[in-house]
């Protein structure tokens, strides 16, 4: 068999197709053979016993002796209690007809008769999910446009709100942190409540909380009267918490049809339930990676969607994937350092920035190219003769690909029809289930996030430095020098960290530095 027909074979072989989604798994271009596949029988028997404990309500989150019921949420018959149950039900539909409510104008802004936008506040997975369907499924005419803060960065703050303008008294703010105690996310909540105090506004009527149960954001929203509070459980983690209330409340408002992207979600679930690698899409994908970085994630997952709506899809995906599998040790306390890189922007676009080096340099990555196969529903002209600029973007994706196999670089390829409520949901539950599948294969817990705490504590510790320096110069009203601050305030071993926060100070004008700057031992500190 020549090279040609050896790969046709193989890519038959392997490819997995799902009807009812038109989905289309390809991983015949990861070079694997037969023996990988031989090998991995025991690994992925134990993924599908691993699923099945966790769907039935194991505590697969050992460390927060959580349960973890993103599959639920779609699926609200398989959760293990029927307060849970009614918990899933009640929540979609009120979250349904809260939006009816708001796009009819029966909740509606003190002085005006309807909502016009919509300003999410939050981080991570509170805010990553939101995006990404934001603008996969946007229309040009939404029933409200939305915007974000995710961050506590308050330039970015002001143009969120300049961009609004006066459309602050149409806006409605959803404040969205299942912790609720999210530093980001209650200062932007903060922020957006003190602009709209400054317009004259009453915050309280326009805002929105999704939260989890008794946290300090649900007791502000209640004790404040706000419009009304969505649960968030902590059965569910932020990275999975698209088909949440987190997701669903901002798509919903959007006009997105998030009974069909639940729909889209439970059909792939189903079809990665099935314990058979050929006809699992998910142990598919799983398994590729598995082969690609040798269960050690040595090679980063570049994540090429050739569709602009698509563009956030790795960001998702970065999340999801690294804050599930970036861990220190594994299920047993070894120390294993897992994990996988994600990143990727959109085709063809990226063809003209980094693919350079995929195709040419360090060979330390794996791609996914994420086709959609419906160009438009509009009438396009031909940029060449028989050709559109559809068939550009198509074309790009096969040449990408061939160019990349050939210089023995791998990828694997997902296929949709069109970028629909429905396959976006599928999409989101193909990652989840394979992350859950990978998680197994290399033995981590994939619903926590140890990690993360460290640099929160971390900026803790500097902002209490902060207080307790603002206070001494208050005390002393002179001038001192950092050395001699870092003595009275019994922080000597932070000297750097009391430098730069004081460089920091002094650029926003809160306090006054004499000396050469470029000379941290010279510098003279005082509050005027
Ligand atoms: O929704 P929140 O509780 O505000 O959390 C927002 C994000 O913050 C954290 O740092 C976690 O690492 C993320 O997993 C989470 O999505």
């Amino acid at each position: 068999m020549d090279l040609a027909t050896e790969l046709w074979q193989r890519y038959q072989d392997w490819l997995y197709y799902h009807a009812e989604l038109g989905l289309y798994v390809d991983i015949s271009r990861m070079r694997f053979t037969p023996d990988f596949v031989s090998a991995m029988e025991p690994k992925l028997k134990q993924a599908f016993a691993d699923m099945k404990a966790l769907e039935s309500g194991a505590i697969a989150n050992p460390d927060e002796q959580r349960m973890v019921g993103h599959y639920w949420l779609r699926a609200p018959e398989l959760a293990p209690t029927v307060d849970l149950r009614q918990d899933i039900v009640t929540t979609v539909d009120r979250i349904e007809a809260f939006v009816r409510d708001v796009h009819t104008g029966a909740v509606h802004p003190p002085n005006a008769a309807k909502f016009t936008n919509i300003l999410s506040i939050g981080i991570g997975g509170s805010a990553l999910g939101p995006q990404f369907v934001a603008q996969c499924l946007a229309t040009a005419e939404p029933p409200l446009q939305i915007s974000f803060i995710d961050n506590t960065d308050p330039d970015g703050i002001d143009l969120v709100l300049a961009q609004l303008g006066d459309r602050l008294a149409t806006t409605l703010a959803i404040v969205i942190s299942k912790s609720g105690g999210t530093p980001e996310a209650a200062n932007g909540a903060k922020e957006v409540q003190y602009a709209y105090e400054q317009a004259g506004l009453d915050f309280s009527k326009y805002a929105v909380a999704v939260t989890g149960k008794d946290s300090s954001l649900e007791k502000l929203a209640k004790q404040s009267g706000w419009l009304d509070v969505f649960p968030m459980w902590d059965w569910v983690g932020g990275r999975t918490s698209e088909l949440s209330a987190v997701g669903l409340l901002p798509a919903a408002l959007q006009g997105v049809d998030i009974r069909a992207m639940l729909q889209g979600a439970k059909i792939m679930d189903a079809a990665t339930r099935v314990e058979n690698l050929k006809q699992n899409p998910a142990a598919l994908l799983a398994i590729a990676w598995y082969f690609s970085g040798n269960g050690k994630g040595e090679k980063d997952m570049v994540v090429l969607p050739y569709k602009d709506r698509l563009l956030l899809f790795s960001r998702y995906l970065q999340q999801l994937i690294m804050e599930s599998l970036g861990k220190e040790k594994d299920l047993a306390g070894n120390t294993v350092y897992q994990g996988i890189a994600v990143y990727g922007n959109k085709g063809s676009t990226d063809q003209h920035a980094y693919v350079q080096q995929l195709r040419e340099g360090v060979a330390n990555f794996f791609a996914t190219f994420i086709e959609v196969l419906h160009d438009s529903d509009k009438p396009h002209p031909e940029v060449e003769v028989g050709i559109t600029s559809g068939d550009y973007l198509s074309g790009l994706l096969q040449g990408t690909r061939q160019a990349l196999y050939e210089n023995g670089r791998d990828s694997i390829t997902v296929t949709i029809p069109t970028v629909s409520a429905l396959n976006v949901g599928a999409l989101i539950a193909l990652y989840e289930r394979t992350v859950s599948f990978y998680a197994s294969f290399v033995n981590v817990n994939a619903y926590h996030q140890p990690g993360v705490e460290a640099g929160k504590k971390a900026a803790a510790k500097v902002l209490a430095l902060q207080t307790r320096l603002m206070e001494l110069l208050k005390a002393e009203g002179g001038k001192l020098s950092l050395e001699q601050i870092a003595e009275k305030i019994a922080a000597t071993s932070e000297i750097e960290v009391l430098y730069r926060i004081v460089r920091h100070l002094h650029a926003n004008q809160r306090l006054h530095l004499e000396g050469e700057l470029s000379k941290p031992a010279s510098l003279l500190v005082s509050l005027n």
